[in-house]
């Protein structure tokens, strides 16, 4: 049952919600509340009358009194277990608080709090977000998505749970991720929070904690695997499909293999794409072209080390490789620069448990003949920095420490301003901080981590680490595609984005050592991604067909901006 519509009065042109609640049911409509902000004529028109008290407040009032009460809470899980409070009581002042403040606010609604909450998640439980799909109830699924009570859906995340974060399986506990896509897709992207949908697809854990935990509230089964698991995922997409044709699917936190083959399966067939492996991996290479320019250098001259082939490590190899291709390399002068490390030590070419996507990543057994090893059978990380001197070190392996003192001194030998992306998330899970790399370098490194971390003083200048997060890119990405009718998610859209990012960081960001532009510059940020990835789409004949201004009209118009519309009572339904 729809709660409100979007309307026009042909008279005044005035652009106002028709809402067909009343009474108390507006309140607990978090997209209607608007608590003591109501009007005296919107009390009186939707029977608010004697449920509020007398005054009257502002919007500005009452972000006042919000801010007041956000920072009375004593520590990070309670901040975000009021932000949580306050998105579920009242939408509009959830958006226009964590808009103003997003630096303070965003580390708390999404990473990495957001982390400690899913681990958390089934006892600090409030109200229930979004959609919970389970094999218990895929085969209502129509119904299920027709009870949808927003005007629209045009943008859905979805999880399966099973690794959030570098924090592994946390079942349906995971569906905190997605709620902290959605709140960034708003306060960052601008899309309108009454077009988003947050997904659990909640097809069991083999989390044994969460399975014997009498709290826990997912489908408390062993995942779904094979057949059962594919199946259950057909029918959610074609549900998507039958029930919302204008949405954009977005896949979040699934496990490399499903999520590699959820992406090769749909991508084509639905309005699709990958954050953790597309959009993580684009923003890497926009913090790597930053680099590029403060250290005038390129892909070419640098040497690369990924650590950890999960969905990250392997999109940021396949992007580096296509910018060395694109800078004029062969695919074997492009495969002698990049050092592939996972499980197994350095990636060779004759090992035989290869996955597809790593083949032209992994090194020539011939190439690597003359290195100096710890252990003969073994190239481990020590040996491949020892030999391969690399002047790029990128982690994304969920083991914090992993980038050592030693290791990062091994680096610094060998070139003055190594590029450093620490990206595993939440901050405990991180393979270094900031800080030890600058120690490393004497303040000449240049840092990029997956979660925030602070500034630091360093002999006069102040120096610091761009957060490289999919959060740069994933709205903006999304925006652009929907705004644009985008028929699909292309690499070159993906790629236009990239560049749009790396493009907006000043020579003052640059002198700092930034990579990525700042967060408080994220909406102009998401705008621009939105620009590129809509002129991508026209040219490629994928997308409308609209010049740059009208472009940038309809990105600047559909931005978003949270406050309180003016409501008219509707006829009841
Ligand atoms: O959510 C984040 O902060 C980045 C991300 O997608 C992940 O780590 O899986
Ligand atoms: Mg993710």
């Amino acid at each position: 049952m729809k709660t409100f519509g979007f309307k026009i009065d042909p008279l005044t042109g005035e652009e106002y919600y028709e809402v067909y609640l009343r009474g108390r049911q507006v309140l607990n409509d978090p997209h209607l509340n608007k608590g003591s902000a109501f009007t005296r004529e919107e009390r009186l028109s939707l029977e608010l009358d004697g449920l509020l008290r007398s005054g009257v407040s502002s919007m500005e009032a009452q972000l006042d009194r919000s801010l007041e009460s956000f920072r009375r809470k004593p520590d990070d899980m309670e901040r975000y277990i009021f932000l949580i409070g306050l998105q579920d009581r009242s939408e509009p002042l959830f958006y226009r608080l964590l808009t103003e403040n997003l630096e303070e606010m965003v580390p708390i609604v999404y990473t990495p709090t957001v982390g400690q909450a899913c681990l958390q998640m089934s006892h600090i439980q409030r109200r229930f977000r979004g959609l919970y799909i389970t094999p218990d109830n895929i085969a209502n699924i129509d119904q299920i998505f027709q009870s949808v009570s927003l005007p629209q859906v045009n943008l859905i995340v979805v999880t399966d749970g099973e690794r959030i974060l570098g924090l592994g399986d946390l079942g349906s506990d995971g569906m905190g991720i997605p709620v902290g896509k959605v709140s960034l897709y708003v306060a960052a992207g601008g899309v309108h929070p009454a077009v988003c949908l947050p997904i659990s697809l909640d097809v069991g854990t083999n989390n044994p904690r969460l399975l014997e935990d009498p709290l826990y509230l997912g489908y408390r089964h062993p995942r779904l695997r094979g057949a059962e698991y594919e199946e259950i995922v057909e029918k959610f997409v074609l549900g998507v499909k039958r029930n919302f044709p204008d949405a954009l699917l977005q896949w979040e936190d699934f496990a490399k293999h499903t999520a590699f083959d959820n992406l090769a399966k749909y991508r084509e067939r639905i309005l699709s794409f990958n954050d953790d492996i597309q959009g993580t991996g684009a923003t890497a290479l926009s913090a790597l072209m930053t680099a590029m320019r403060i250290k005038r250098s390129r892909f070419q001259d640098e040497r690369f080390v990924v650590v950890g082939m999960g969905q990250a490590g392997t999109g940021i190899c396949m992007n580096i490789r296509a910018m060395l291709k694109e800078e004029g390399l062969s695919d074997e002068e492009a495969r002698r620069r990049i050092f592939a490390v996972d499980m197994q030590g350095l990636l060779l070419d004759d090992d035989p448990k290869l996955e597809g996507p790593q083949k032209p990543l992994a090194q020539r057994r011939a190439w690597v003949e003359g290195w100096t090893l710890d252990d003969p059978n073994r190239i481990g990380l020590p040996d491949v920095v020892r030999n391969a001197k690399p002047t790029v070190l990128i982690g994304v392996t969920a083991q914090p420490g992993l980038f050592s003192d030693a290791i990062l001194a091994e680096t610094a030998r060998h070139t003055e301003r190594p590029i450093v992306m620490a990206l595993s998330n939440p901050t405990h899970k991180c393979e270094c901080t900031a800080e030890a790399v600058w120690k490393a370098t004497d303040g000449k490194g240049l840092v990029a981590t997956g979660s925030p971390f602070p500034p630091l003083s360093w002999k006069g200048r102040t120096l610091q680490a761009s957060q490289c997060n999919n959060m740069y890119i994933f709205p903006g990405l999304g925006l652009g595609a929907l705004v644009s009718h985008a028929s699909r998610v292309t690499d070159e859209m993906i790629l236009a984005a990239s560049r749009a990012i790396s493009a907006m960081v000043t020579p003052e960001q640059e002198a700092m050592g930034l990579l990525l532009p700042e967060m408080r510059d994220i909406r102009r940020v998401s705008a621009a991604v939105a620009v590129a990835v809509g002129k991508e789409a026209r040219d490629a004949g994928l997308g409308r067909l609209l010049d740059d201004d009208q472009l940038e009209e309809t990105v600047r118009k559909a931005q978003w901006a949270p406050r309180y519309a003016p409501y008219r009572p509707g006829r009841l339904v």
